[in-house]
């Protein structure tokens, strides 16, 4: 059940075979290996409606007509494919569909999340990651945008005019992270700044995945009467658990925390986006990569309703 979304529930698939955020290859192939093992029909199984008509296609951005911007790499490209990404997101949303978006790397959430605050401009934002993806063009070290779709969506940090369509829609009390461990020094700084909720790995050892996410829920959707995009980056997951990852980080959530996330996520009946980013399948052998787009495939389904009894 979900409060926001029309009946017959359905689930609008948007595929997005994407890595220009980050530098290696791969992450492109996550949602058509998710697709290949069977998310659709295992949506239809739990009683979903599903619109899938093929993963999206970007348009080209030449290389050469693409060099960085200060430091930021493939500038155009990730903001032409994040603006068509909004519009995709957006536009499903506002059918009263709910959008589940595979990456494909992290700077996708650029347009997911400014597609669902066009159509939910009061929607709050849970991101379940290792990374707080909070660098500004000036913070970030490695330049890679996938480190900083937040810091964007903030309006955090100066304008960059090639992502003027970029709106600031998203107000830093409306954002919680939990399964964070590797934040940057000047990540660290911008949340202190904008008092950005987070419950890193630590908090989650102290209390518990249970009592963090009801801390999560209290702090940024008080009543519960706000929708919830949820936005999960499978390195957020402990490497042993998902290893076909760009960048993996030790010390991550277990398979039952990440599941029970999304389980409790979808217990609100406030669902109205979903994004499971970051599967790379060419990044580890052939049982690391089907157990990481299983788990993938997994993730959706417990955040769509999936029970164990
Ligand atoms: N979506 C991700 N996996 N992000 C990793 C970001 C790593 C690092 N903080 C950076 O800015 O490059
Ligand atoms: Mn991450
Ligand atoms: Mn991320």
């Amino acid at each position: 059940m979900s409060r926001f979304l029309s009946s017959p529930m359905t689930a609008a698939i948007v595929g997005c075979p994407f890595s220009g955020g980050q530098p290696r290859v791969g992450v492109d192939q996550g949602p058509i290996h998710m697709v290949e093992a069977g998310l659709i029909d295992q949506l239809k199984e739990l009683g979903w409606a599903v619109k899938f008509d093929g993963h999206h296609q970007f348009e080209e951005v030449n290389v050469q007509m693409d060099p960085p911007i200060g430091k930021l790499k493939n500038p155009r490209l990730v903001s032409k494919v994040t603006e068509a990404v909004a519009q995709a997101v957006g536009g499903h949303a506002k059918k009263g569909e709910l959008p589940v978006t595979l990456g494909g790397d992290h700077s996708l959430a650029m347009g997911t999340i400014s597609g669902t605050l066009d159509a939910h401009p009061d929607a709050c934002v849970i991101w379940i990651d290792a990374h707080a993806d909070i660098n500004t063009a000036e913070s970030t070290g490695s330049g890679n945008i996938h480190g900083m779709p937040v810091s964007f969506l903030l309006g955090l940090g100066s304008p960059v005019p090639e992502f003027a369509w970029v709106k600031p829609v998203l107000k830093p009390e409306r954002i919680v992270y939990i399964g964070l461990r590797d934040v940057d020094a000047g990540e660290k700084r911008i949340l202190k700044e904008n008092n950005i909720k987070a419950f890193s790995m630590h908090e989650v050892d102290k209390y518990g995945i249970g009592k963090v996410v009801e801390m999560a829920l209290d702090y940024v959707n008080p009543r519960r009467a706000f929708p919830i995009h949820l936005s999960f980056d499978v390195d957020a997951l402990d490497p042993s658990v998902a290893p076909s990852t760009g960048t993996p980080v030790r010390g991550g959530l277990t398979f039952r925390e990440g599941h029970y996330i999304c389980e409790a996520i979808w217990e609100t009946g406030l669902l109205v986006a979903l994004d499971i980013m970051e599967v790379n399948p060419s990044l580890a052998d052939a049982a690391s990569v089907k157990q990481t787009v299983t788990i993938g495939c997994s993730l959706v389904r417990a955040a769509l309703g999936e029970t164990l009894l």
